[in-house]
């Protein structure tokens, strides 16, 4: 509405929209912009059309002005043509606009702080959607919403990843509240995260695209939800990888677990917590079946140290703060919509391109295993520790009793060895693989894993019921349609 009155003067233009913002009657505020419209400035506009007195930062009217003694010091008025109008400039009038063009001052660096603080915290845009508008915060109240009795409002971080995307549609098709935080990083294919955010998107879940290290952000969030769960799944994967980057896993596995525990003992209420760890804390022990009384001092990788120091980290903020939380020892989970650094995934290309795999060897020829674990089976695992989950104690940063603290295994407990799981591979792509059989390299693998599941049977009534073969004719299935949908997309033009 202020266009037609603004001129190329930005300060003007500035005190146009102060002044009338001041006026009380429309009346007042009509008759303002025509006399600034006709070019007197935009205090004597205010002056001319209230009463003496009425608005401190008026000036004073023509009629007054004219009356007005003319007191070194006090005002000083000259009168000159402009547009036809009498321009008349003081000292007095300049040091109310000194005032103002202040205080404009100081609100325009505190708006452009603000704008500033949110831009380098990460949560300025969502796609293109600008937090200081209200959609962003729709959506992510539209998201938490409760389709059920008792249902959760849950927090997922890595929703864009393999498990987190499936707990995620899980949770939401049963009617709880589910909003996803994931930072799209680019360890793998960041298309297919990409792809299972159109998937939760579909489903009216959305996702925040963030890192979990962004405090601000995180906090922002609690203020906006009360949570009743973080189902914390962002995490940097992979055993072999952490050779390579070591610094992407303590950044993610160590510095975002302690920043989503901060935000969550901040959290009023506090949230309870279920995160996944990794049966890779096992690293070189022996006994198995690996139960959650054995002891995990031996990890074999970065990885699994940086998931065995998360677990020493949630006995601290369980103590200290109250807060429930329950971790999870996932083994070597697969499926549909996988992550494809993992070898069931990257064999699978390899075979379908007629090129040659790795399989790995243990000492004297031993051959390596896995718990290889389908993805349905581990999502109703973590879906029953949220349900399971006790409350947090504490509220605000306080420990008000003694909270739940829990660890389970979910593997499938019966593991498979690695040239098993390339001839199912082969049996499902009808292709024969081409096989270099290479020892096992010093770079974190464990020659093998297999979980007792005793303690998540009895307090999760967790019991998987897919085999091997099962789970990857159905990864097979869906790897095939992916990818001729996503090459078709890809032709389009
Ligand atoms: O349960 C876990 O805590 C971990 O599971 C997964 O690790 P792993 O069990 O090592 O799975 P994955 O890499 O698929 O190797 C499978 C088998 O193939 C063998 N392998 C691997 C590569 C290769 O080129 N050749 C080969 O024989 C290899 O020696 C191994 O025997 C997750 O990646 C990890 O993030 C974590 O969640």
């Amino acid at each position: 509405m202020h266009e037609h009155l603004l001129t190329s003067d930005p300060s003007r233009e500035d005190r146009v929209k102060v002044h009338w913002w001041y006026l009380k009657t429309a009346k007042e505020k009509l008759q303002f912009k025509a006399l600034c419209k006709r070019g007197l400035s935009p205090a004597m506009a205010v002056g001319s059309v209230s009463k003496p007195g009425q608005y401190p930062h008026a000036a004073m009217p023509l009629s007054v002005q004219d009356n007005f003694p003319s007191t070194p010091g006090k005002a000083k008025m000259e009168r000159n043509n402009y547009f036809g109008f009498t321009k008349i400039t003081s000292r007095w009038h300049s040091s109310i606009s000194a005032k103002f063009s202040f205080w404009l001052v100081v609100l325009v660096f505190l708006l452009a702080f603000a704008v500033f603080r949110l831009k380098f915290s990460g949560i300025h845009t969502i796609g293109h959607v600008s937090l200081l508008t209200d959609p962003w915060v729709k959506h992510v109240k539209h998201s938490c919403h409760v389709k059920r009795d008792d249902g959760l409002v849950v927090l997922v971080t890595g929703s864009a990843g393999f498990v987190g995307s499936h707990v995620s549609l899980y949770l939401k098709k049963r009617g709880d509240g589910v909003l996803g935080i994931d930072n799209f990083n680019n360890y793998y294919d960041p298309s297919l995260k990409a792809a299972r955010r159109a998937l939760l998107e579909k489903q009216g879940i959305f996702v925040v695209e963030a890192d979990i290290n962004d405090a601000a952000l995180l906090q922002t969030l609690f203020s906006l939800v009360s949570f009743t769960h973080v189902m914390h799944l962002a995490a940097q994967a992979g055993v072999r990888y952490a050779m390579e980057n070591p610094g992407s896993y303590v950044h993610s596995n160590i510095a975002g677990l302690v920043g989503l525990f901060e935000a969550c003992k901040n959290a009023n209420p506090q949230p309870a917590v279920v995160w996944a760890s990794s049966s890779s804390v096992y690293g070189l022990n022996r006994k198995v079946p690996f139960s959650e009384f054995d002891r995990t001092d031996k990890p074999a990788s970065l990885y699994a140290a940086t998931k065995k120091a998360g677990e020493m980290i949630a006995h601290t903020y369980n103590h200290i703060y109250g807060l429930s939380i329950t971790g999870l020892r996932f083994f070597t989970v697969y499926g549909p919509w996988g992550r494809p650094d993992m070898a069931y995934f990257f064999f699978t290309k390899a075979i379908l391109e007629g090129k040659t795999i790795n399989v790995y060897q243990g000492p004297n020829g031993v051959e390596l295993a896995r718990d290889f674990t389908y993805i349905d089976d581990v999502v109703k695992g973590c879906v029953a520790s949220l349900d399971t989950a006790q409350r947090s104690t504490g509220s605000g940063g306080k420990k008000k009793g003694p909270a739940q603290l829990r660890m389970f295994n979910l593997g499938n407990t019966k593991p498979v060895t690695v040239p098993d799981m390339v001839k199912i591979l082969e049996k499902h792509l009808k292709r024969k693989a081409h096989i270099n059989i290479v020892s096992m390299p010093r770079n974190g693998d464990v020659p093998f894993t297999h979980a007792n599941i005793t303690l998540a049977q009895r307090q999760l009534s967790y019991n998987p019921t897919t085999d091997l073969e099962t789970g990857l004719k159905k990864f097979v299935h869906w790897y095939r349609s992916y990818h001729s949908n996503s090459d078709k997309s890809r032709s389009r033009p």
